[in-house]
C-alpha cells in the first residue's frame, strides 16, 4: 500500500516541478518577449511577485503576430488542453490580434464584429495571468469578468468552465435574480474568478463582510460600451472605486467605446486599441443578409404573423421594444397557434426561466420573442432569422441585435420593420457601413381582427394590450434620436385597433408633455398585400372619434426597458437596481372609441383562422357597412356578448365538474382494483372460487376495462363495457353512475 502512495507523491512533485518550469518560461517570455531557452529548467527562481504585471517590450510581441493556432502561443499546457478539448484550434482574427498583447499584461480595447470570438480573447489571458502568478485559493479574488446581462454572464461562465477545466482556480457566477445570495456571501471570498453583473458585484461589495478585491489582477468588461453607458454609471463608479488601480483591464465589444472620459474612469494605462474589422467594408458579419421593410404601425402584427407562417421551419428571434410588447405578442400569437413553438424572454421573468428559455431556444426550432435583454453577446446556435419588429434605438443596438445570427462561420438573415416615419433609420444604417436594402413585404394573413375577438374572450389580454400600446408609445417618445422617432407622427387610433383594442387608451404622458400638439396620421405607405383587409373592421366614420380609455401605466418608461430594468429596493443586480415606481390605477369615466364591432365567441382552426360564428361578423360588416353604429348599439352588443360568455362559462364549468367527478370515480376504482390484485396475489381461496358474476368482473378487471367515464379511450373498451356488464355512461346520469359504481364495489367486497 505504501509504494503507490510514494509513487503518486513523487508524480505530483514532478508535475508541480514541471509546472514551475513552465511558468518560469512563460514569465520569461512575458518579460523579454521570447521564451528563455537558455535558462536552466531545474533552477527554480523565487516566485514572481503577485502584484507585478509583466509587460512585453514594444515590438517583441510581433514574434507571435503571424501565428494561426492556439498551440503556437506561449500558453500553459492546462489552457492548451482546455482549448483543444473544447474544439478550439485555430484563432479568429480578434484572438490573433489581441492575445499577444493581453498575454503580456497590456490594457486592451478590443473591437470586432459580432460572433467573431471575443470571449476567448479575454478568457485565455485571465486564466494565464492567474496561472503564471500561481494564484491559489488563499489569494482570493484575482479576476472579475463583468457583463451587462445575467444571461450573458451565464454564457461567459460556461466558456470559462470549459476552457479552464484543467486549471485549479475556483470561479463563481454572481448574478441577480437568484436565491442563495447568503450562500454566495460565505464563499465569495474564496473565489478566484468572479463572473458577474455589476449590480450583484456591488451588492457583495456593500454587504459581504470582508469582501476583498484588493489583490485584483485583471478586470474584464464584456460589452464594455454598454457597461460604461449611463445605465450602469453609478454602479460602475462605485465598483471601480473599490478596485486597485494597478491591474490589467480588458474591454471588449462589437461597438467599442473610444471615449476618453470612459477610459479615464477606468484608469487605463496606454491601452492598445485593436479593432480588427475597422477597415472592413461592412460593420456587420459578411454572411449576414439584411433587409428593411416599411410597414405601417397598425400592420406590424399582420406582417409579423405572415412572416412566421411563411418560415415555420426556422429558428427566429423577434425583437420588440418592451416587456409588455413581448408578453402581449407572445400570448396572443400562442392562442392563434402559428404552427411553430413560441417562447419569450424579458427582464421581468424569473431568472431560472430566462436561462432555461435561452438554452431551449438553441436546441429546438422555434420563435423567441425578446426584448433587448437578448440583444447583446448571447451565442444562440444557428438562428436563421432576426426580426426587428420595433426599430432599435440606434445603429449600435441594431448591430448587436442582428449579431445574434450569422455567428462565427455560419450565415444568417435579418429583417427590420420600419414605420413610414422611421425610414430615416435606413440611411443612418447605410452610413455606418451596414449593407441593408429595403424590400417589400407581403401580408398573407391578417390577425388584427382576430385579436379583437381574443381580447373579448380573455380580459387579461385586453389589459396586456393596453399596456403594450402605452409602453410602445413611451419607447418612441423617450428615444433620443428625434429625426427617426417622433411619437406625434404615429397613427395611434389605428395602432390601438390593430392590437385588438376596442378603444384607444389615453396617452397621458403625451397630453402633459405636448399639450396642444395632436398626433398626426402616418403617411400611408401600405406594403403590397395579397390578403383581404380585415374582414370585420367597420369603417372608422361609423365609430365616433376622440374618445379614450385610461389604463394603469408605469410612470417611467425606462422601467419598462430591460436594459435598465430594476426591481424592488433589495436590488441584486443592476437589472434590479432602481425601485420600480408605479402610478396607482386611476379609473376615469370612459368614453369609447370603438374601432370595430367586438367579436362574439371565437373558434379557431389549426391554422389560426376563425371559424363561424366569428365569420358571421364579416357578413355583419357587409350588411352594416353603411349603417352608423351609435354608442347605444355598441353597449348593447357588449351586454349581449357578456351574457353569451356567462352562459358559455356556466356550461364549461358544469362540464368540467362532471369530468372531474368521473375522474375521481375512475381513480377510486383503480385504487380498489390494485388492492384486489394484491389480495389475489395473497391467494385468498374465496376469490378463486367466486361466483360467476365475480368471475366476470374479475376478468374485466384483469383486462383493466371497467369504465364509468365518457372519456374512455378506444372502441374496444366500449365493447367491453357492455360485455362486462358495466355501464354505458352516455345513457345514464352521473348520480346513477355513482350509485352503480358503489353497488359494484359493494358486490365485489360484501
Ligand atoms: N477560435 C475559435 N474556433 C472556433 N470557434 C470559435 C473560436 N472562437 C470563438 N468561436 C465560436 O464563435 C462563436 C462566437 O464567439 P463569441 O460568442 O465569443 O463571439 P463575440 O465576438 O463575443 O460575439 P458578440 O459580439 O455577439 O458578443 C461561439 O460559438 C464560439 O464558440
Amino acid at each position: 500500500m505504501r509504494r503507490p502512495q510514494t509513487k503518486s507523491k513523487k508524480f505530483k512533485l514532478q508535475k508541480r516541478h514541471s509546472e514551475f518550469q513552465e511558468i518560469e518560461l512563460l514569465e520569461a517570455w512575458t518579460e523579454s518577449g521570447k521564451p528563455d531557452s537558455g535558462s536552466n529548467p531545474l533552477s527554480l527562481s523565487p516566485l514572481p511577485e503577485k502584484s507585478r504585471i509583466g509587460r512585453l517590450p514594444d515590438g517583441s510581441f510581433s514574434r507571435y503576430a503571424g501565428v494561426e493556432k492556439f498551440s503556437q502561443l506561449p500558453l500553459s499546457k492546462r489552457t492548451k488542453d482546455g482549448l483543444a478539448e473544447s474544439k478550439y484550434e485555430k484563432m479568429t482574427e480578434i484572438q490573433r490580434a489581441t492575445l499577444p498583447h493581453s498575454l503580456c499584461g497590456r490594457d486592451i480595447l478590443g473591437a470586432a464584429k459580432t460572433g467573431s470570438g471575443k470571449t476567448l480573447a479575454f478568457i485565455i489571458p485571465v486564466l494565464e495571468k492567474l496561472y503564471r502568478t500561481r494564484w491559489g485559493p488563499e489569494d482570493g479574488v484575482g479576476c472579475i469578468i463583468m457583463s451587462p446581462t445575467r444571461e450573458l454572464a451565464g454564457q461567459l461562465f460556461e466558456v470559462l468552465k470549459s476552457v479552464g477545466r484543467h486549471h485549479g482556480f475556483s470561479a463563481g457566477l454572481l448574478i441577480g435574480g437568484r436565491k442563495g445570495v447568503d450562500t454566495e456571501k460565505e464563499s465569495v471570498n474564496e473565489l478566484n474568478i468572479l463572473v458577474c453583473t455589476p449590480g450583484r458585484l456591488l451588492q457583495h461589495m456593500d454587504e459581504t463582510p470582508n469582501f476583498d478585491c484588493s489583490q485584483l489582477q485583471v478586470l474584464v468588461l464584456d460589452e464594455a460600451d454598454r457597461i460604461l453607458d449611463v445605465g450602469f454609471k453609478k454602479e460602475l463608479n462605485a465598483i471601480i472605486s473599490q478596485l486597485p488601480k494597478h491591474r490589467q483591464t480588458l474591454l471588449f465589444s462589437a461597438t467599442q467605446t473610444k471615449s476618453v472620459q470612459d477610459l479615464a474612469r477606468l484608469s487605463l494605462k496606454d491601452p492598445e486599441y485593436l479593432s480588427v474589422h475597422e477597415q472592413s467594408a461592412t460593420a456587420t458579419p459578411n454572411r449576414l443578409q439584411q433587409i428593411a421593410i416599411v410597414v405601417p404601425l397598425d400592420q406590424k402584427l399582420d406582417m409579423l404573423w405572415s412572416f412566421l407562417k411563411a418560415h415555420l421551419n426556422s429558428r427566429i428571434l423577434v425583437f420588440l421594444s418592451s416587456c409588455k410588447q413581448v408578453k402581449f405578442v407572445f400570448e396572443v400569437f400562442k392562442k392563434l397557434r402559428p404552427g411553430i413553438p413560441l417562447r419569450c424572454v424579458h427582464g421581468r421573468m424569473n431568472q431560472e426561466r430566462r436561462m432555461g428559455i435561452c438554452s431551449q431556444f438553441s436546441e429546438k426550432l422555434s420563435v423567441l420573442f425578446a426584448t433587448d435583454v437578448a440583444s447583446r453577446g448571447l451565442d444562440f446556435k444557428n438562428v436563421d432569422w432576426v426580426v426587428q419588429v420595433d426599430c432599435p434605438e440606434d445603429v449600435d443596438a441594431y448591430i448587436h441585435r442582428v449579431g445574434r445570427t450569422a455567428r462565427y462561420l455560419s450565415g444568417g438573415r435579418s429583417v427590420l420593420f420600419l414605420t413610414p416615419s422611421e425610414t430615416k433609420m435606413l440611411a443612418k444604417l447605410q452610413e455606418k457601413k451596414i449593407p441593408i436594402r429595403s424590400n417589400k413585404g407581403k401580408i398573407l394573413q391578417t390577425v388584427s381582427g382576430l385579436l379583437s375577438a381574443l381580447l373579448v374572450k380573455y380580459p387579461n389580454l385586453k389589459s396586456l394590450a393596453q399596456r403594450a400600446f402605452i409602453t410602445y408609445l413611451k419607447s418612441i417618445h423617450f428615444h433620443k434620436d428625434k429625426e427617426v422617432f417622433d411619437v406625434t407622427k404615429l397613427p395611434v387610433d389605428e395602432f390601438a385597433a390593430s392590437l385588438g383594442l376596442p378603444m384607444t387608451p389615453k396617452i397621458r404622458f403625451l397630453k402633459q408633455k405636448d399639450k396642444g400638439k395632436s398626433l398626426s396620421k402616418e403617411p400611408s405607405l401600405v406594403p403590397e398585400s395579397t390578403a383581404d383587409k380585415n374582414l370585420f373592421e367597420l369603417p372608422r366614420e361609423i365609430l365616433g372619434t376622440g374618445t379614450v380609455e385610461e389604463v394603469e401605466v408605469e410612470k417611467d418608461f425606462l422601467l419598462e426597458k430591460d436594459s435598465l430594468l430594476v426591481g424592488d429596493g433589495k436590488s441584486t443586480d443592476v437589472e434590479d437596481a432602481v425601485p420600480a415606481t408605479r402610478v396607482l390605477k386611476k379609473k376615469k369615466k370612459l368614453k369609447i372609441n370603438v374601432h370595430r364591432p367586438v367579436g362574439t365567441r371565437v373558434v379557431f382552426d389549426e391554422e389560426g383562422n376563425t371559424l363561424p360564428p366569428l365569420a358571421k361578423l364579416s357578413d355583419l360588416k357587409s350588411s352594416t357597412d353603411s349603417i352608423r353604429l351609435d354608442k347605444e348599439k355598441v353597449n348593447q352588443r357588449y351586454a349581449e356578448l357578456r351574457e353569451e360568455m356567462k352562459m358559455v362559462d356556466k356550461e364549461d364549468k358544469a362540464l368540467d365538474r362532471q369530468r372531474r367527478k368521473e375522474k375521481r370515480m375512475k381513480e377510486k376504482l383503480k385504487r380498489k382494483r390494485g388492492k384486489d390484485e394484491e389480495d389475489d396475489a395473497a391467494g385468498s381461496e374465496e376469490d378463486i372460487s367466486g361466483s360467476d358474476r365475480e368471475a366476470n368482473t374479475s376478468r374485466a378487471r384483469k383486462k383493466g376495462k371497467i369504465y364509468f367515464g365518457s372519456d374512455s379511450d378506444d372502441g374496444e373498451s366500449k365493447k367491453n363495457k357492455d360485455t362486462s356488464g358495466s355501464v354505458n355512461a352516455d345513457t345514464v346520469t352521473l348520480a346513477e353512475q355513482e350509485a352503480l359504481a358503489l353497488k359494484l364495489l359493494n358486490s365485489m367486497h360484501p
